[in-house]
């Protein structure tokens, strides 16, 4: 078993195999730890690609939020090592590869399916809100697929914990250092609105406020100008749960635990996830 404890693993440890996917900041290769024959899949991310000081604090983050966390549905970070020009991440294999790919080659998803992959996911955030982690990059190059078909949430490399707001709202903001004042403005509703859009997606294909300049796709979210086409035909229920997940007041989003018992939900999704 690919121990989490802090060892020094090398290079040297592991056999390299085939390449899994080119991701941001550098690719991903399936490998196999020489000592257990444990496949993993290993992140090699260039130095030079990343600013020198804040890579080694966000790598800890990330390793530090994602060694506390197990649920089938979220990648295991294992650890991670570096020699002088890149930082490796040790990760857990997802056999099945990138949703994203899946859904290119789909086009767009049944409802059964999206439904089926909406509560997996919603589960999943219900137990990383529960420790107070908030993904805040949820979207289809982020979710793999395991062995069995299940989704994973992956890439918490801008994940943040959050503080518990009473700690910071109490005491005057200026002593704050900036993750923490950032902190504070996001909450975990950032990740409900991400999955709507994503539930979109599922469904349609392209997500809701695609534009093709950035700044029509900005006027766009913040005016939640939400249009269903007429083409693939869509259930009512589905476009209930949309409509009530990409919502402005955040305050006024779906609740994850609402959204496990909306009757789109209830009736397409498949119990096992
Ligand atoms: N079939 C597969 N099975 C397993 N994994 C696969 N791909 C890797 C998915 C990832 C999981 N976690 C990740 N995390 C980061 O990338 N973090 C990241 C990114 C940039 C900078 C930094 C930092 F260095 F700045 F912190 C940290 S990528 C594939 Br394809």
């Amino acid at each position: 078993k690919v121990s989490t404890a802090e060892r020094r693993w090398t290079l040297d440890d592991f056999d390299i195999g085939k390449p899994l996917g080119s991701g941001k900041f550098g690719n991903v290769y399936l490998a196999r730890e020489k000592r257990s024959n444990q496949i993993v899949a290993l992140k090699v991310l260039f130095k030079s690609e990343l600013k020198q000081s804040q890579f080694e604090h966000q790598v800890r983050r990330e390793v530090e939020i994602q060694s506390h966390l197990r649920h089938p549905n979220i990648l295991r970070l294992y650890g991670y090592f570096y020699d002088e020009t890149r930082v490796y991440l040790l990760l857990e294999y997802a056999a099945k590869g990138e949703l994203y790919k899946e859904l290119q080659k789909c086009t767009y998803f049944s409802e059964r399916r999206t439904a089926t992959y909406i509560s997996s996911l919603a589960r999943a955030l219900i137990y990383l809100h529960g420790k107070h982690v908030i993904h805040r990059d949820i979207k289809p190059e982020n979710i793999l697929i395991g062995l069995q078909g299940e989704l994973k949430i992956a890439d918490f490399g801008w994940s943040v914990r959050t503080f518990n707001r009473r700690q910071t709202m109490c005491g005057t903001l200026d002593y704050l250092p900036p993750e923490m004042v950032e902190s504070a403005e996001h909450d975990a509703t950032v990740d409900i609105w991400s999955l709507g859009i994503l539930c979109y997606e599922f469904l349609y294909g392209v997500p809701p406020f695609e534009a093709k300049e950035h700044s029509d796709t900005y006027r766009r979210i913040v005016n939640v100008h939400l249009k269903f086409p007429s083409i693939p035909i869509v259930s009512p229920g589905a476009k209930n749960l949309i409509s009530q997940m990409l919502v402005k007041d955040s305050s006024q989003r779906l609740p994850l635990h609402r959204l496990l018992q909306h009757p789109w939900i209830v009736q397409n999704a498949n119990p096992s996830g």
